[in-house]
């Protein structure tokens, strides 16, 4: 394989850093690389590997531009709000390099066809926000020997490491064998996270992928230990921590040969991951414990308790509602009205406030229910112009 005069122009800022040169360049070129999501991560990590001239990139997402992605969701724009993610993407990147042959997958990525994808690619890069896509693409990656550059970002913090590394590094479940609480887990709709942070680690995540594909961590000096990135954007000097974790874990239920449970046929037709990670919406309380948003605003001047966070309860909230984050209500032993007060719980979507009610109702509140499906259905069905956050 050689380049074209056209590559060697277009590459060519790059093809004159030492510590990169005509070797990386070719095998950037005869490489295939899988980027799941094209969200926040996704963009800034696609928009650099496609500069940088990787041969084929698959992109992977199901969801549509939302006005609410501009602000970190880069290669989207005001004009393709409403189109598939991966169209969007597909049509700004092919401005940016058109040498490159970009795949798109306008599908979320699933047990059913996780294998057949992954099988075409020789990197993957995990770019997606929920705890069950990430292990669904660590474990079909495992089982496949390839490499998973991952990253994560929440309000102003980003994380970044690189999993099973070349078939020998560690896997997601040599460090998390089962998921985290489904109510300890935010999302990045229920969080936030400021566009230049979640860009960050996007970039760093291209840049680890270009590092893995051109062999650097081959090179004499420069081998590979497993690790994890911690950026803080902040704090006064901003900070980027990256602690050296241990290898593969003696147990893994997946990397380790010895151990392994989960196989290609388990991922397939065993696991449904979404109701493992307790992704699903939960039912913790009765119904009796619970009532319809109908009825919620049928009442009189209820006293409300508002569970999401500050930051939302300040943006929008109900008359009268008094905010109490989750877990600051879980510390309380008492409200300041008495025990007999009939309290509404409310929150975002009505999983959070089921977990609140169970407190209350162990610190004397038996008259305590929740509105089902929170200030989501209050909008849906009550009121359209409440804009919910
Ligand atoms: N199983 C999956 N397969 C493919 N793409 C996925 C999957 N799960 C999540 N994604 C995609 O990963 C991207 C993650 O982007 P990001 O974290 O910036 O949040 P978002 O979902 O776009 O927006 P918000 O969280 O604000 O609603 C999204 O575009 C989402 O559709
Ligand atoms: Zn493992």
């Amino acid at each position: 394989m050689s380049l074209s005069l056209n590559e060697y122009t277009r590459y060519g800022r790059q093809l004159i850093v030492s510590e990169f040169g005509l070797d990386s360049q070719l095998r950037l070129k005869s490489s295939r690389v899988l980027v799941v999501g094209a969200g926040g991560l996704g963009c800034p990590a696609l928009q650099y590997l496609v500069g940088a001239g990787i041969g084929t990139i698959g992109i992977v997402d199901p969801d549509t531009v939302d006005v609410s992605n501009l602000h970190r969701q880069i290669l989207h724009s005001t004009e393709t709000v409403g189109m598939l993610k991966c169209e969007s993407a597909k049509q700004q990147l092919q401005k940016i390099n058109p040498l490159v042959e970009i795949v798109t997958y306008p599908t979320a990525l699933s047990t059913d066809n996780s294998f057949d994808i992954f099988e075409q690619y020789d990197l993957v890069l995990d770019c997606t926000d929920t705890p069950a896509t990430r292990y669904l693409i660590n474990d079909t990656a495992v089982l496949l020997g390839l490499t998973v550059v991952s990253g994560s970002g929440l309000k102003t913090e980003g994380q970044l490491s690189i999993l099973n590394f070349d078939n020998v590094g560690p896997c997601y479940r040599c460090f998390y064998p089962t998921p985290p609480p489904p109510s300890s887990v935010t999302a990045c709709s229920d969080g936030g996270v400021l566009g230049p942070v979640i860009g960050l680690v996007g970039v760093m995540m291209s840049l680890e992928a270009i590092k893995i594909i051109s062999g650097y961590y081959h090179t004499e000096g420069a081998e590979f230990q497993p690790f994890l990135s911690m950026y803080n954007g902040y704090n006064p000097l901003q900070s980027l921590r990256t602690f050296k974790m241990r290898g593969r874990s003696a147990k893994c239920r997946v990397c380790n040969p010895a151990t392994r449970e989960i196989t290609k046929h388990v991922v397939q037709n065993e696991l449904d991951y979404a109701v493992w990670c307790g992704k699903m919406e939960y039912n913790v309380l009765s119904a009796d414990e619970r009532i319809p948003v109908e009825r919620f605003a049928e009442l009189k001047e209820p006293f409300v308790v508002d569970v999401r966070a500050k930051e939302q309860f300040s943006i929008v909230h109900l008359p009268n509602s008094v905010n109490i984050p989750l877990n600051a209500l879980r510390r309380l032993e008492t409200l300041e009205v008495p025990k007999s007060t009939p309290v509404y719980v409310i929150c975002r979507f009505g999983n959070d406030s089921q977990l609140a009610v169970k407190h209350l109702k162990k610190i004397g509140y038996e008259n305590t229910v929740d509105v089902i499906g929170g200030l989501n259905q209050w909008s849906q069905k009550i009121d359209p112009l409440f804009p919910v956050y």
